[in-house]
C-alpha cells in the first residue's frame, strides 16, 4: 500500500525542486494523482504470484506449455523510468498446469514493482518453479528503458534481452531450442 500522504508530499517538493509552482492550477491535483498513480504501476507489492498459480488441473503429460508476447510495464529502480516490452514464458508441468492467464499474472506481479529486467526474469522463473512446482522453466524479456532513451546515453529502440533457465531446460540445450523456436 502506498502512503499517500508521504507520496503527496514528495511530489510536491521535486515540483519545487524543479522550479515548479506547485500551487498553480495545473499542477493543484498532481500530487495526489501521482500518488494514486504508484498505487497502480507498483501494486506488484500486494500481490503475490503463489495465489494466482494456486489455480491448476490435472494432466497426464508433461509437454510444455509456452505463453508469448506477453506484454508489460515496469520501472527501473535506478531512475524511476519506465521499461517495457514482452515476456515469453514457458514451463514444463509436473502433473499440473495453471490457467493461461495466470502466466500473464505472474508476469505483473513482479512488473508492478520497481525493478532490474535481470531480477524480473529470475523472479517469474522461480515462481513457476516454486509455487507451480514445474519440472521446468523458462523466462525470456526483451525490453526498452526509457532511461536508456529519452536520457543518459539517449539510444532509443535498443533493446534489452534477459532469459532465465530453471530445472529441465537449464539441463536439456534441445528444450531451449524448442521454446525458441515456438516463440520466434
Ligand atoms: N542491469 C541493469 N541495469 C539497468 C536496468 N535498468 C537501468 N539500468 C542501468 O543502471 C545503470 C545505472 O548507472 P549509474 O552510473 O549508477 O547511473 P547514471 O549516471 O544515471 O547512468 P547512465 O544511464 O549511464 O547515465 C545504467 O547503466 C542503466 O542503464 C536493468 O534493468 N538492469
Ligand atoms: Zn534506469
Amino acid at each position: 500500500m502506498v502512503d499517500h500522504q508521504k507520496a503527496q508530499q514528495a511530489v510536491a517538493m521535486l515540483l519545487e525542486a524543479i522550479g515548479e509552482d506547485p500551487s498553480r492550477e495545473g499542477l493543484v491535483e498532481t500530487p495526489a494523482r501521482v500518488a494514486r498513480m504508484y498505487e497502480e504501476v507498483c501494486g506488484g507489492y500486494d500481490e503475490n504470484a503463489a495465489e494466482h498459480l494456486s489455480t491448476t488441473f490435472h494432466v497426464d503429460g508433461s509437454e510444455m506449455v509456452v505463453e508469448r508476447d506477453i506484454r508489460f510495464y515496469s520501472l527501473c529502480e535506478h531512475h524511476l523510468l519506465p521499461f517495457f516490452g514482452t515476456a515469453h514464458v514457458a514451463y514444463i508441468p509436473d502433473g499440473e498446469v495453471t490457467g493461461l492467464s495466470k502466466l500473464a499474472r505472474t508476469v505483473e506481479v513482479f512488473a508492478r514493482r520497481l525493478q532490474l529486467q535481470e531480477r524480473l526474469t529470475a523472479q517469474v522463473a522461480d515462481a513457476l518453479m516454486d509455487d507451480l512446482h514445474a519440472k521446468g522453466a523458462i523466462v525470456m524479456v526483451q525490453a526498452e528503458h526509457m532511461c536508456m532513451s529519452m536520457r543518459g546515453v539517449r539510444k532509443p529502440g535498443s533493446q534489452t534481452v534477459t532469459l532465465a533457465k530453471r530445472g529441465l531446460f537449464a539441463q536439456d540445450e534441445r528444450l531451449v531450442d524448442d521454446f525458441f523456436r515456438m516463440v520466434r
